[in-house]
């Protein structure tokens, strides 16, 4: 097909496009010029966010000053704005809490599927842990580890299925692979460690906001996920923790700050764990980060997620299909499966000077991001990307690439 047709067929895509009109919502002025194609990274800015920013700083910071942690809702917005995030990944209310970052709450949610087998049968020490995970996964697992007198066996995030046994604790899998894109089997997985008596911890990083989750359905023990790249709070915004209801009497927290104390304010010099979400707080949230996570989440009201993985899925198809057509054979690898049930919401290619190239895209306004050694991503975010962008993209890929 030529790039004529394509184009045309990208017009036609968007103007039957049902989330088509969600794009106006972000701060995307510039989408004349450039392609922004790095929200699995950071997720773009939604228009509403600076005026409630402005709000929570000039009066309820500003004005109501301490009155805001009960009059404005301080104090509660880690486990409402958790009820927010926890639709989007199949959870009901009283199961996510929204706060510290994702590193934190793997800390938190290893340590405690630890601590929950250990509270079992004892025989337990082995802590599985995706061998191409996020880095900061795997630091913080193999200090759990330290902690708790398991110790670590790196598997492939396919494999976790099969590679728990006896003496697996728990296991912790990303659902989708930040650098190839590879969706993993969340349901079969979990399936399979719970027949084995372990418990699973899933990093939602990538697939939050981006495709269908059912953590209470497909039985998750615990959850966590940033908010920053398919929810758009922003950069550094407050990650989340999911501890399963089920579970939430025997999570006992490796770090019980005061803000998951039953009653924070009697000041007692003894732990008493609160109910609920609340158990997983640590300190005084981030006040200023979650508000504006909260405003961000806005743009999801009604929106379905099955509809943004069907636009994901098109937009993602469409990238390959004008990929394949406008660069020469041999120049560039996929690394991201074709499978629709094997894809998050990203495009990966590997190519030869892969960093060089990535620069170069970048000048000529298609935003991706490099990952070492040789890898070009390239990330759909439904909400705000359009085939047009998908079109030009690949468009420019080819210009860079060369004859
Ligand atoms: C899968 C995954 N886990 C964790 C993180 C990061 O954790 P944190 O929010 O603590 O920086 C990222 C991205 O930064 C990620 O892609
Ligand atoms: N969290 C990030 C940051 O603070 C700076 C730059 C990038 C990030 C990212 O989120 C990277 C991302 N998790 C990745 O998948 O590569």
């Amino acid at each position: 097909m030529s790039d004529l047709d394509l184009a045309q067929e990208a017009r036609r895509l968007d103007a039957a496009d049902a989330l088509r009109a969600k794009r106006e919502e972000f701060a995307l002025d510039d989408h004349d010029t450039t392609v922004y194609l790095d929200g699995n990274s950071l997720g773009a800015l939604p228009r509403a966010v600076p005026a409630r920013l402005a709000d929570v700083v000039e009066r309820e910071w500003g004005r109501l000053r301490i009155r805001s942690w009960t009059e404005s809702g301080w104090w509660t917005a880690p486990e409402r704005v958790g009820d927010r995030i926890g639709r989007l990944v199949g959870a009901a209310p009283g199961q996510v809490v929204a706060g510290d970052s994702t590193s934190v709450n793997v800390f938190k949610a290893v340590v405690a599927a630890a601590r929950l087998a250990a509270d079992g049968d004892g025989g337990r020490d082995e802590i599985l842990v995706d061998a191409a995970t996020f880095p900061t996964d795997g630091y913080i697992a193999a200090s759990a580890a330290r902690l708790t007198g398991c110790r670590i066996r790196a598997v492939d995030a396919g494999d976790v299925a099969s590679a728990a046994g006896p003496r697996t604790a728990v296991a912790l899998v990303n659902h989708v692979d930040y650098r190839t894109g590879r969706l993993h089997d969340l349901p079969g997985t979990t399936a399979a460690v719970h027949a084995a008596g372990g418990r699973v911890v899933w990093d939602l990083c990538h697939s939050a906001g981006a495709l269908p989750v059912a953590l209470d359905a497909d039985g998750v023990d615990l959850a966590v996920g940033c908010t920053y790249k398919y929810l758009n709070g922003g950069p550094g915004s407050p990650a989340y923790l999911y501890v399963r209801r089920e579970l939430q009497p025997r999570f006992d927290s490796p770090l019980p700050g005061w803000n998951s104390h039953a009653d924070p304010f009697g000041m007692s010099p003894q732990y008493a764990p609160a109910d609920g979400a609340v158990r997983g707080r640590v300190g005084t949230p981030d006040i200023l980060s979650l508000l504006a996570l909260e405003a961000a989440l806005d743009v999801w009201d009604g929106v379905a997620v099955e509809a943004v993985r069907a636009k994901s899925l098109a937009l993602t198809d469409f990238f390959l299909r004008c990929v394949a057509a406008y660069v020469p054979g041999g120049r560039l690898e996929c690394v991201t499966p074709t499978a629709h049930d094997e894809r998050g919401s990203q495009v990966s290619l590997r190519c030869a000077d892969a960093d060089e190239v990535m620069a170069e895209l970048v000048r000529r306004g298609v935003v991706g991001d490099f990952r070492r050694p040789d890898v070009l991503r390239f990330g759909f975010t439904p909400l705000y990307t359009g085939f047009a962008d998908a079109e030009r993209a690949a468009r420019v890929l080819a210009e860079v690439l060369g004859p």
